[in-house]
Parts: structure tokens; C-alpha cells; sequence
């Protein structure tokens, strides 16, 4: 596997999340924070209190995981497939999977890789909830200085297990939608693409883009669900589990709660993963 094209993957992974980002603290503040009447609003605030730079906290993190977190889901889902269904990604176009055993190869990805971002995710939501401007002389710093500080207080408070709040709720949110994802990616790439042929570039931008898209409108309610999760150790209000924490924010808030995000969510889905499936293919052709 030559090392060019793994940093050219890192690097358009990277560079679609740094796409996205500012929406997704937009998505992070709406879902977990009442003070915003909606996207608008939160983005004068954010901007006014804390200038450009407050779309882009808890950035760092992500970037430096998406490596691991994107090589896992896309080589088990691969490896996935060829064990159930015998074929390289090469025999693929010629020879393509079923729909169920893209599903369950995807489920089997989006399961593994909701481990290991678990506590990136975690870190990265308390990071963008600090609403505190940066560093103003005599103002109260914000409760964690950076990602390792925020990890490194995590685990002192909490121990290794504190990492992981909201795992269960990311593996929820994440198993099946990525099932979903992949079966969305491949049945458009089918659409457009004559039988046995590679699909095109803008075939693949198109594709990956509305798989995002789809993934998160059906991974939503328990996106909302898992921030909260997350952000749980903060705050005053502690949930009794999963359960409870559906059933307390839809009673005090209504089922609309569970939507919070959805548009923001899309919004950002389609560059983001329109970018990574397409160096996905890239990497793959190039490599032969
Ligand atoms: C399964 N779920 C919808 C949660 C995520 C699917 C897309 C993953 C991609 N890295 C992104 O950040 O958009």
C-alpha cells in the first residue's frame, strides 16, 4: 500500500471535515444548548461572541482521528465483503454484492469504527460546547483548555470508562445508518452507471454525497440522544440511560426534539462525503 495515496486519503478525509465543521458545532450547540432560537441565530452569536475561530473548536481531534476512524469503517466493510461475498474490490464492478450483504458488511464497519470514536466524539462535543470567547484578560477560562486537557480531566474524574459516555448511543446511531449508508452509495452508483463499468467522478461526488445525506437523516434522533449522553457528565442533569434520556427530552421539549440538527446535518453531509467516497475510488483504482 504505497504511503502517498494513504496521506492523499488522510488529507481529503481532512480536508471534508474541515468543510464541515463549522456546521457541525452549529448541530452540537443546537442539539445541546436551549439559548439559540435556530440556525441563524446561533451562527450570529457564535460568531459575535467568539469570532470565526468558535465554528472551529474542537477541530483538532477529529482531524487527527479521521485517519483511524475512516480506515476502519472502509476496510472492514471491504474485508466484510469479501468474506461474504468472495469477491476483491476490483471483482466488484463486474460481479456486484447484493444489497443485504452491503448492508450488513456496512453495519459491520459503522459498529467497529463507533469504538473507536467514541472518545474523540466526546471530546469533541465538550470542546464545542464551551461558549466562552478565547482567552479575554480577567474572564473566566473555559472549563478545558484543549483536547488533551479535556481528555486527561475526563479520565482523572471519571477513569477509562468516562471516555467512552455515549458509546453505546454512537453504536446505535452508527451500526445501522452506516448500513444504510453504503446501500445508498451503491444503488446510486448502480443508477448511473452502465453494467460492469467503473461510475464516473461526478457519478461518485453524486453518490457519496446523498449517502451522507441519507445516512444522517436517519441517524438524527439518536444523534441528538448521544450528544446529550455526552454532554451528561457536565451538566447538573444526569440520565438514568439511554431510555430515559429519550424519554425526558421528548416529555420536556416534545417529539421535535429528536430532529434538532437534521438540517444542519444534511447541509454538511453532502461535501463531506462526497469528498471521501471520491478519494475512496481513487485510492482504490490507482492502487489496481
Ligand atoms: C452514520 N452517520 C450518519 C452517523 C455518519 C455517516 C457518515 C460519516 C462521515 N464521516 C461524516 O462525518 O459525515
Amino acid at each position: 500500500m504505497p504511503a502517498e495515496e494513504f496521506v492523499a486519503g488522510w488529507i481529503s478525509g481532512a480536508l471534508g471535515l474541515v468543510l464541515g465543521h463549522p456546521f457541525d458545532t452549529v448541530k452540537v450547540r443546537l442539539q445541546t444548548q436551549t439559548t439559540y432560537r435556530g440556525i441563524v441565530d446561533c451562527m450570529v452569536k457564535t460568531y459575535r461572541h467568539e469570532s470565526l475561530l468558535g465554528f472551529f473548536k474542537g477541530m483538532s481531534f477529529p482531524i487527527a482521528s479521521i485517519a483511524v476512524v475512516n480506515s476502519v469503517l472502509f476496510g472492514v466493510y471491504s474485508n466484510a465483503l469479501l468474506a461474504l461475498t468472495a469477491t476483491s474490490h476490483q471483482e466488484r464492478r463486474a460481479q456486484p454484492p447484493s444489497y443485504t450483504h452491503v448492508f450488513i458488511a456496512g453495519c459491520t464497519g459503522g459498529f467497529l469504527q463507533a469504538y473507536c470514536l467514541a472518545p474523540f466524539d466526546l471530546i469533541k462535543v465538550r470542546l464545542q460546547n464551551q461558549t466562552e470567547p478565547r482567552a479575554k484578560p480577567g474572564s473566566p477560562p473555559p472549563r478545558y483548555r484543549g483536547p488533551m486537557h479535556c481528555a486527561a480531566s475526563i479520565f482523572q474524574a471519571e477513569g477509562p470508562r468516562g471516555l467512552f459516555r455515549g458509546a453505546w448511543a454512537l453504536t446505535l446511531r452508527d451500526t445501522p445508518t452506516l448500513g444504510i449508508y453504503f446501500v445508498t452509495y451503491e444503488w446510486l452508483c448502480r443508477q448511473f452507471t452502465p453494467d460492469g463499468q467503473t461510475p464516473s467522478s461526478g457519478t461518485v461526488l453524486v453518490a457519496g454525497g446523498f449517502a451522507g445525506i441519507t445516512s444522517w437523516v436517519a441517524a438524527t434522533p439518536l444523534d441528538v440522544i448521544k450528544s446529550r449522553m455526552q454532554m451528561a457528565g457536565l451538566k447538573q442533569r444526569a440520565y438514568g440511560g439511554l431510555l430515559d434520556c429519550m424519554v425526558s427530552s421528548a416529555r420536556q421539549e416534545g417529539l421535535g426534539v429528536f430532529f434538532r440538527g437534521l438540517t444542519i446535518n444534511s447541509a454538511r453531509a453532502f461535501p463531506v462525503n462526497a469528498v471521501t467516497f471520491l478519494s475512496y475510488e481513487h485510492l482504490l483504482l490507482s492502487w489496481g
